[in-house]
């Protein structure tokens, strides 16, 4: 079954049918590859537990790690508690509670669910194991604020658009939490915490992947205050004193294990590519740049090796970045695809495409953005002029527009964003 959205649109705005199909089968097998079932499945197989086995699965990948230690468990796991996104609950499992919650900004049912698996895991005792799947996605499904909800949810739009990265936004977010840097592994003790982690932040620093609920905290209260000035934070008073309780920096009851990263994800993709007769060249898998310069970037290449005869895929995995300057609808993937089509415009044989793993790309239905040399000339026929749509931050219309929308729903895992440009023969 293809997960993109491709095949059920009309297709005649398309001059490369060809390059499209070969796309939409590279990101649908390749997301295929980088499901974290089978990691899940080995991590647990043959693993002997003598208490009880309470299951905690958090983040844009919980239920699909959930359902596979399931499967593999099956009447080991006493209860479970699943904490994901809306729409990314596929069925119920059993023995575990489904609940669904706000993303990027924590909700009501974040608060709630957090509070259920807070007591599903107190009063276990030292033989039992707290089974700990996390996923990104988890700093804003799994919390328990030490400040009221109202501002937390003010603290996080903040840090979402004053331009603090990833890690300096869960630096804060450690400190205002009662279970994030470590603090939901002390409130398992004295149970083990088997944690499996799947990595979206790149370099895989375990204590950030959703602030590190069981993960020792490596960053100091100096850092935290240093954010807050930095990005001028407006904080209350309560939550400046916060910035000066340190997060637990030594934990006795956890054993980690990453299950799934970009890398993988970049080697799928290179994989596929080959099936393709694509000879895949690796350009990075740590791509950090805005994203309108990663997709001129790969352009630029395309304008090289278009006509050297060969069929090629460039691929860079990552995460880039986008500055907000308009109110237009789109994601760093679309932006990426669309700043591509200018750079490619009438060359038959070049494709880009660029989707986020988790299936959702900005607050958009789409997980990332196709173009190909037809794309920029299709805008200009309908007046559309793909610098002011950048200026916009409207890349999803645009690209609805020309069919070079990639959708393929909730994918069921979350490791960072890759990007591709083909060059067929
Ligand atoms: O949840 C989060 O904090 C981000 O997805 C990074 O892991």
């Amino acid at each position: 079954m293809l997960l993109t959205g491709y095949y059920n649109v009309r297709k005649e705005n398309l001059m490369n049918k060809e390059l499209r199909a070969v796309a939409d089968n590279i990101i649908d097998a390749a997301i295929k590859a980088v499901l974290p079932d089978e990691a899940v499945k080995k991590t647990l197989n043959d693993r002997k537990f003598d208490g009880k086995v309470i299951l905690v699965a958090v983040g844009k990948a919980a239920w699909q790690m959930a359902k596979a230690a399931s499967d593999c468990l099956g009447d080991r796991i006493n209860e479970g508690i699943v904490i994901t996104k809306y729409g990314h609950v596929k069925e119920p499992i059993e023995r575990i509670e489904c609940f669904e919650a706000g993303h990027p900004v924590p909700d009501e049912n974040s608060f709630k669910a957090t509070q259920a698996a807070i007591e599903m895991v107190s009063g276990l005792n030292k033989n039992d194991t707290v089974l700990f799947l996390l996923s990104g996605g988890g700093s804003a499904l799994f919390e328990k604020p030490k400040i009221t909800g109202e501002e937390l949810q003010d603290i996080t739009n903040q840090l979402l658009a004053c331009g603090a990265d990833i890690v300096e936004i869960n630096t804060i977010r450690k400190r205002l939490s009662e279970v994030k840097g470590g603090r939901f592994a002390k409130l398992c003790e004295p149970a083990h915490v088997l944690s499996i982690v799947l990595s979206d932040i790149l370099g895989d620093p375990l204590d950030m992947i959703a602030s590190g609920p069981a993960c020792a905290d490596t960053t100091t209260c100096e850092e935290a205050k240093h954010i807050v000035e930095k990005y001028n934070l407006n904080l209350s008073e309560m939550a400046n004193k916060l910035m000066d309780i340190e997060t637990p920096k030594k934990l006795d009851n956890v054993t980690t294990f990453i299950n799934g990263s970009v890398r993988e994800l970049c080697s799928a993709v290179s994989r596929e590519c080959l099936q393709y007769g694509y000879e895949p060249v690796m350009l990075t898998d740590q791509l950090c740049c805005q994203a309108k310069e990663a997709g001129s970037f790969l352009a630029s290449i395309a304008k090289t090796h278009c006509k050297s005869g060969k069929k090629l895929a460039y691929i860079a995995g990552g995460e880039t970045v986008v500055n907000i300057t308009g109110h237009g609808k789109g994601g760093r993937n679309q932006e990426i695809a669309l700043s591509a089509a200018e750079g490619i415009k009438g060359m038959s044989n070049a494709a880009v495409f660029s989707i986020g793993s988790d299936g959702t790309d900005g607050p958009t239905d789409a997980a990332g953005g196709y173009s190909d040399g037809d794309t920029a000339g299709v805008l200009k026929n309908k007046g559309i002029d793909i610098f002011e749509v950048l200026k916009n931050n409207d890349a999803y219309n645009a690209l609805k527009l020309t069919e070079g929308l990639i959708i393929t729903g909730p994918t069921g895992t979350n490791v960072n964003d890759v990007s591709v440009l083909l060059i067929s023969d």
